[in-house]
């Protein structure tokens, strides 16, 4: 199909440790995938939209599974099978309030994505290309590959997306901010934290107008328990985060990005774009896993009308 969510990057093995403390004292562990592109390309798929995620995994079991949960999904993968191993993200609690994840990805199969790796026939067909700051931080070649990915897209005229994403365990500061900047140029859609508006930008002043700035025509801010704001062709949103109770926040972002863009793709406009954004966030912190928390539209709908903590 035509006219759907395109992505690319890093899906990783997750092991994500029960309960609370240091990991050596963990009574079990869930063993998942998660990351960001196809987190949001799942998200996309549960909302009823088309989504494709293009990239690489190992020839092994944890790349089987990838490929299966993604066909599982209904994403439409382009699943290169390479001969590194595929990625591995450890996550425990260290404490009720202090998630810890340690990646396993130097050198993986998902590091190793080329620009050839991308069919333009995919790219041409998108509805909205959508990308992170994630995956020019795993090597040259996958830096290339985006950037060849987004130059593709302005070629047929598709709309670029954006989720800055900066994640310090993979490159400095120093190193991410002009190659973030350069993204965000490119995009017309973008998401990010304000601190991550702040790498970009340096300090001072509002972010999403401030990174309107660079070109993009649509900013939005997510800001946690807080919510989020945004600047979309020149007008200003702000939108309070639904009160829930937070299990994991990990994958919130992801799911928000994921509302916003399934919303988009569907031709509604800024404000049900937003709300959809707000309730697919609110919606994944309630649920331990990166992906496994991401809405459909009757999980939206019942958190929406929910008004007892029963349902029968
Ligand atoms: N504790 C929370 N309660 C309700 N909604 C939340 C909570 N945390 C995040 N969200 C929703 O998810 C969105 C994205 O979360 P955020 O933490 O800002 O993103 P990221 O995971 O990218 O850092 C927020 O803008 C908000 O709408
Ligand atoms: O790919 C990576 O490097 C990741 O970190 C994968 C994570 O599963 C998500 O990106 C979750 O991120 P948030 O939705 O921002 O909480």
């Amino acid at each position: 199909m035509s006219g759907g969510l395109v992505t690319l990057g890093e899906t990783m093995g997750l092991v994500a440790a029960d309960g609370i403390g240091s990991l050596e004292f963990a009574r079990g562990f869930a063993f998942g995938i998660g990351g960001a592109e196809s987190n949001v390309a799942i998200g996309v798929a549960r909302l009823g939209g088309s989504a494709t995620w293009i990239g690489r995994v190992g020839r092994d079991a944890t790349g089987d599974l990838i490929e299966r949960r993604l066909r599982g999904e209904g994403v439409r993968a382009t699943v290169i099978r390479d001969s590194s191993f595929t990625g591995l993200m450890v996550k425990h609690r260290r404490t009720a309030g202090l998630l810890h994840v340690d990646y396993h990805r130097a050198g993986s199969a998902g590091s190793r994505l080329v620009p050839a790796d991308v069919p333009a026939a995919a790219v041409r067909s998108a509805g909205i290309l959508h990308v992170t700051g994630i995956t020019p931080a795993l090597s040259g070649t996958a830096r290339e590959t985006v950037f060849h990915a987004v130059e593709a897209a302005h070629a047929a005229g598709v709309t670029v997306s954006v989720d800055v994403n900066y994640r310090s365990k993979l490159w400095s500061s120093y190193d991410a901010a002009p190659v973030l900047r350069d993204l965000v140029t490119r995009a017309q859609v973008v998401f990010a934290g304000p601190d991550e508006a702040e790498l970009v930008l340096g300090p001072g002043g509002n972010p999403a107008e401030r990174l309107a700035g660079l070109g993009p025509s649509e900013v939005v801010i997510k800001d946690g328990a807080r919510g989020c704001t945004a600047l979309i062709e020149g007008e200003r949103h702000a939108v309070k985060a639904l009160e829930v109770t937070v299990v994991d926040p990990v994958g919130a972002g992801d799911a928000f990005v994921a509302g916003y863009l399934a919303d988009r793709l569907a031709g509604a406009g800024p404000a049900a774009r937003l709300g959809t954004a707000i309730a697919a966030g609110a919606f994944a912190v309630t649920f331990p896993g990166d992906c496994e928390g991401l809405p459909t539209r009757p999980d939206l709908e019942s958190l929406l009308s929910a008004t007892d903590n029963v349902s029968r």
